[in-house]
């Protein structure tokens, strides 16, 4: 395994994952072993990509992150703590956009601020300030059915941002959009978090998109159970170029250590 992070521990990481295995039982009797021996530091502010094929785990692993599922056995800390279920602290950003579809572009975003009782006035400016960061200024009143792909995901970073969440957890969020828009909008993403820095994990399974977006790339085995395999920093200025010949060595690094081709 190539480290790169050897410097990281618990104490300075925002996260800190330690030996997570995750088994889920199917049917009351099926055991499913999804993950095993997954150690894992993030730092503050870095963009950590988890790259693997389909069936290595990584959205178990992110769901683990947020507390939506918890683990059989090891364990995460959010800044040296334990974290106790989901909280404010983090945001999901998922595939399928998950936007109501009955509420405006606003309606959306301001739904974390209203549920915590923010006044009307304050939440508005608010949703309306990452409506803008994220280039949808003008489309405050629109609906969900109005807007292209990207546009949605748009809404979902900035329905993730406005509840000023110290992690992004992006779970294959351009993994619908057609090549184009996909690429857009991982330039987008970049800029965004360069305006706004967070802690994000981003999961893909497209090493192009890894390698452009990412402070460091975790690479995860498939089949199942997912295990870590390998960590590669991104050593490369941003905004990146995909012909560059930095960025296609270490792709084709990538691609020579993985069962991925993309
Ligand atoms: N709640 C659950 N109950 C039972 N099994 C589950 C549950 N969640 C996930 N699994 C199992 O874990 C497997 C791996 O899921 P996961 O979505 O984490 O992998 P992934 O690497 O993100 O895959 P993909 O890229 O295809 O989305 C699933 O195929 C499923 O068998």
């Amino acid at each position: 395994m190539e480290k790169g992070d050897a410097e990281l521990n618990a104490a300075a990481s925002k996260i800190h994952c330690e030996n997570i295995c995750k088994t889920f039982i199917q049917k009351n009797t099926q055991k499913v072993h999804v993950l095993e021996g997954i150690d894992l530091d993030v730092r503050e502010n870095e963009f950590l990509v988890l790259l693997g094929p389909g069936q290595s785990g990584k959205s178990t692993l992110l769901r683990i992150l947020a507390g939506l599922e918890t683990p059989s056995s090891g364990s995460v800390l959010l800044n040296n703590e334990t974290p106790q279920g989901p909280g404010p602290d983090r945001a999901m950003v998922f595939q399928t956009y998950s936007l109501f579809p009955w509420r405006t572009v606003r309606g959306n975003v301001e739904m974390g601020p209203k549920f915590k009782g923010m006044p009307k006035k304050e939440r508005r400016e608010l949703a309306d300030h990452y409506i803008k960061l994220v280039g949808l200024d003008g489309f405050q009143d629109a609906f969900p059915h109005q807007l292209s792909g990207g546009m949605k995901q748009r809404v979902g970073i900035a329905r993730a941002y406005v509840n000023i969440p110290e992690v992004l957890l992006l779970d294959e969020p351009f993994g619908q959009l057609d090549a184009q828009t996909r690429y857009l909008m991982e330039q987008e993403v970049v800029r965004i978090w360069e305006q706004d820095k967070r802690t994000v994990l981003f999961v893909t399974n497209n090493i192009d998109e890894a390698i452009y977006v990412g402070d460091r790339i975790v690479t995860l085995k498939g089949k199942l159970p997912g295990t870590m395999d390998a960590v590669y920093p991104v050593d490369l200025p941003r905004p990146r170029e995909h012909a560059d010949l930095k960025f296609l060595e270490l792709r084709r690094r990538i691609t020579d250590a993985t069962e991925l081709t993309l």
